[in-house]
This record gives C-alpha cells, sequence and structure tokens, in this order.
C-alpha cells in the first residue's frame, strides 16, 4: 500500500502525492487504493492525470499560492455560467451551448491549424454560444493559459469554463486569476472527498464547477455530493476514447433521472455531437445545455457552424 509523503513546501510541511509517481483513484466510499502499482501508465488519461501531477508541481513553484492572490483582486468577478446556461436554454428552447476553444486532442490530433483562439470565440459569441470552454492543457490538447487569459481580456462576454485535468486547488486560483468563471472537475480523477473540498472553494471564487462523469456509479457518487448544480455526462470514453451518445441517455433514465430533477441539476451532453439529430437525441435524454468542440472548431467559420450544428439560428 501507497503512503502519502510529507513534503516541506515554502516552510509548510504538506501531504503530497509524489509527482512522479501513480496517483490514487477513488474506488468507493472512503477507500482508497492504487489501480496501478507499476510505472508505465495503462491508458492516456493515467498518462495525462500522472503528468499533470508533475506539471502543476513545478508552477506551484514559480507561483506559490499567496503570490496568486494578487492576481485573483485584479481581475473582473467571476460571470454566472449557469445562470447564462439556463437562459440560453430558455430563450431558444434548445439546449445552451458551451462552444470548445480546442486546437488538438490526443484522440484525434490537430484539429484545426490555423487556430486564433480569441478569434474563435468572438465568432463562438456570435453564432449564439452561451458559454465558452476554453482547453489549457498544452502537452496533449495544444491550449495554454495564455489562450484562457487573452479571451478574456478581448472583452468576450461568454462567461469560461477552464479546461483542465484539474488534481490540486492550486489549479482552480491559478484559473481563476487568468480569468475562468466555471471549472471542470473529472469525477475518475478525483476522490469525493477533493469534489467537495473544490466545490467549495469554487464558490467562495464565485465560480460555478461542472462535474464530469461517464458511467452509473460516478453519476451516483457526484448526486451524493452536497452543491453540486451542473453536471456533464461525456459520452466519450477517456480511458478507450469510444464515443456512444447513449451513455446520456443511459444515466438520465429512472430514478438517476428523477433525483436530477428533483435536485434542479443541470446537466450536459458532452462529446460526440455532430447533427441536430445528435442534439435532438441528447435533449429527449433530458440535457438543458452541450458541450461541443470538434464538430465546430474543424469548420472554417465555427461561429456558422453554429446554426448548422443546431439546424437553425440561435443568435440573439
Ligand atoms: O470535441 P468534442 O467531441 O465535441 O468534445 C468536446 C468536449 O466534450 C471534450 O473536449 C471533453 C469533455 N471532457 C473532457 C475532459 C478532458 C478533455 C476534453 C474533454
Amino acid at each position: 500500500m501507497y503512503q502519502n509523503e510529507v513534503v516541506e513546501s515554502q516552510g509548510i510541511r504538506i501531504r503530497r502525492r509524489p509527482p512522479t509517481g501513480p496517483p490514487l483513484h477513488y474506488v468507493g466510499p472512503f477507500e482508497f487504493r492504487l489501480q496501478n502499482e507499476g510505472n508505465t501508465p495503462r491508458n492516456i488519461l493515467e498518462e495525462i492525470v500522472w503528468h499533470k501531477d508533475k506539471e502543476v508541481a513545478q508552477m506551484k513553484e514559480r507561483k506559490p499560492l499567496y503570490s496568486l492572490k494578487k492576481a485573483l483582486d485584479n481581475v473582473p468577478p467571476a460571470k454566472d455560467f449557469i445562470g447564462a446556461l439556463r437562459s440560453a436554454h430558455q430563450r431558444t428552447g434548445l439546449p445552451g451551448l458551451i462552444a470548445e476553444v480546442k486546437k488538438a486532442s490526443p484522440s484525434r490530433g490537430i484539429l484545426r491549424e490555423d487556430f486564433n483562439p480569441v478569434e474563435i470565440a468572438q465568432a463562438y459569441e456570435k453564432g449564439g454560444a452561451a458559454c465558452l470552454s476554453v482547453l489549457t492543457d498544452d502537452k496533449y490538447f495544444k491550449g495554454s493559459y495564455e489562450n484562457l487569459q487573452a479571451i478574456m481580456e478581448a472583452g468576450v462576454k461568454c462567461p469560461l469554463l477552464l479546461k483542465e485535468f484539474i488534481v490540486e486547488a492550486w489549479q482552480i486560483y491559478y484559473g481563476r486569476s487568468k480569468g475562468a468563471d466555471a471549472v471542470l472537475l473529472i469525477a475518475s480523477v478525483l476522490p469525493d472527498l477533493d469534489i467537495k473540498y473544490m466545490i467549495k472553494i469554487c464558490k467562495i471564487l464565485g465560480m460555478a464547477t461542472l462535474v464530469e462523469v461517464h458511467d452509473e456509479r460516478e453519476m451516483d457518487r457526484v448526486l451524493a455530493i452536497e452543491g453540486v448544480e451542473l453536471i456533464g455526462i461525456n459520452n466519450r470514453n477517456l480511458e478507450t476514447f469510444e464515443v456512444d451518445l447513449g451513455i446520456t441517455k443511459k444515466l438520465l433514465e429512472g430514478e438517476r433521472g428523477e433525483l436530477i430533477r428533483q435536485k434542479d441539476i443541470l446537466v450536459v451532453g458532452e462529446s460526440g455531437l455532430f447533427t441536430p439529430e445528435d442534439i435532438a437525441f441528447v435533449q429527449e435524454a433530458g440535457v438543458k445545455a452541450v458541450l461541443v468542440g470538434e464538430s465546430l472548431i474543424k469548420q472554417s467559420d465555427p461561429g456558422k457552424a453554429i446554426s448548422t450544428l443546431f439546424g437553425r439560428d440561435v443568435s440573439e
């Protein structure tokens, strides 16, 4: 069994996972174990998360939390991410759109050569996106925090989602300092306690959290966490890259769907959405918002592509 290492950092003793080792995976209530005892990641998600651990450790050395404090005071207050999705849904009768600024992905390679994040963000906004998602991972998605900051500074009005592999709260503060209004938390990467703690931090910072699930077990875990208002169902399995829109339907059926309605949780259908039929399918399953990257970013005018995706003009 693996022991948390205690380290000295900036005069404070903290416990952390060794930056080079495999991370802890959640396997059940109050029970953690090391799924992979070896030194080779078994799938792409594991590889990304191991790398992220090292990357964050280095970034923290350069910008410790206390030095971010000033930057936080200089950034405009967080915008209402969930409110923007709800009002888009009310205005159009279609799912509110989170349009993703994504240059590449490990499953698809480069999606767009001519990539100007600010122009793309502005085109999305003009085309009727309610919110934007900005990938900040460099190694696997060719994204950056500079892109996020540039979009914020360009005065884009859509609230911005920090699309990162969050492994530590430090990343949330850093993202806020670069203009993020909401944060993605991936349930397969984080234990429940971390999700709880990070939701609290986000609330304090005025940010929303989009908690992402991919199977029944993750959905049940997340539904048991207090304070969850926005859940994303990823149709793509991050370990195999397989996409199946049926996942959204399956996770919203029966008692789970009932509980979600009772709790007034907004559900986002994520990944693999290409046609008005796809949108109708996930809407029928119960989503009130969608997260779309590839099918928009590959078109020469990503803003106009929004009308094609929805089958009609959704701009104001
Ligand atoms: O490009 P697509 O298939 O439309 O997918 C967008 C978005 O859902 C996807 O980028 C995504 C969803 N969850 C993630 C977690 C990490 C990285 C990427 C993702």
